[in-house]
């Protein structure tokens, strides 16, 4: 499988549905996050699954275990691959969040978002640095019965020996020499592709670039 999923990042229905199509073939997946559902809800992913690439919902759901396990029946049809929970929300909220989601659905934990380093972790009041953080919300995502979490690349190889048959999505991944914009907690694909990643969310360095289905092509041939 092509570990590689776009985050395509846009209101625009119509420039998704584009590069998707344009990426078929040279990515294994798309991910879509909360700037494309807000604009365009289920209607709107359901046109972007239509090119036939595996559909990864990262609404990073967090709210209290009945409205999260709502929602998540709400998203079934859709029949997403990959659909994010944040970690915070507790195991309550994890273990309904697993139970609502249709079977072949992977429903992973977003432990301690890439944007995020430990000044940020101690002004909302966790003083564990980003690693530990992510070990103790992986062990709670693991005993909750999700099948994996979100972490960063500099803490996958940690989570994998804690969690061997865990599902490592990686985000935060940039080409080396290329800008890191709002990223914080930053390694390349294939950094993240050998300490364990089951999955790498590529969005910017592909989606930005001249030639997005080469800017593809070029990072899959680093891996
Ligand atoms: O911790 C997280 C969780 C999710 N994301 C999402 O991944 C992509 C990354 O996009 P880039 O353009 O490659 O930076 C984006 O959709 C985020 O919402 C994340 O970056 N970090």
């Amino acid at each position: 499988m092509n570990p590689v999923f776009v985050a395509i990042d846009t209101p625009d229905p119509q420039q998704a549905v584009d590069l998707a199509a344009s990426l078929r073939g040279t990515v294994g997946g798309v991910k879509l996050g909360l700037e494309f559902f807000a604009a365009n809800g289920p209607a709107g992913v359901a046109k972007v699954a239509a090119t036939g690439l595996p559909i990864f919902l990262d609404l990073k759901l967090h709210d209290i275990p009945n409205t999260v396990a709502s929602a998540m029946r709400a998203l079934a049809d859709l029949r997403p691959a990959i659909v994010t929970v944040h970690a915070a929300g507790g195991r309550a909220m994890l273990e309904q969040a697993k139970a609502a989601a249709p079977v072949e659905t992977k429903v992973v934990a977003v432990t301690v978002l890439t944007s995020l380093d430990a000044g940020d972790l101690d002004s909302i009041g966790v003083a564990a640095a980003p690693a530990e953080q992510v070990e103790r919300l992986a062990a709670l995502a693991r005993d909750s019965g999700l099948d994996g979490i979100v972490c960063s690349g500099a803490e996958v190889e940690a989570a994998h020996r804690a969690w061997p048959d865990g599902f490592f999505v990686v985000p935060g991944l940039r080409p080396s020499g290329s800008d890191s914009g709002d990223q914080k907690r930053v390694v390349t694909p294939r950094q993240a592709r050998a300490s364990g990643a089951s999955v790498l969310v590529i969005g910017r360095p592909i989606t930005k670039a001249e030639d997005p289905a080469q800017a593809a092509r070029d990072i899959a041939g680093t891996l």
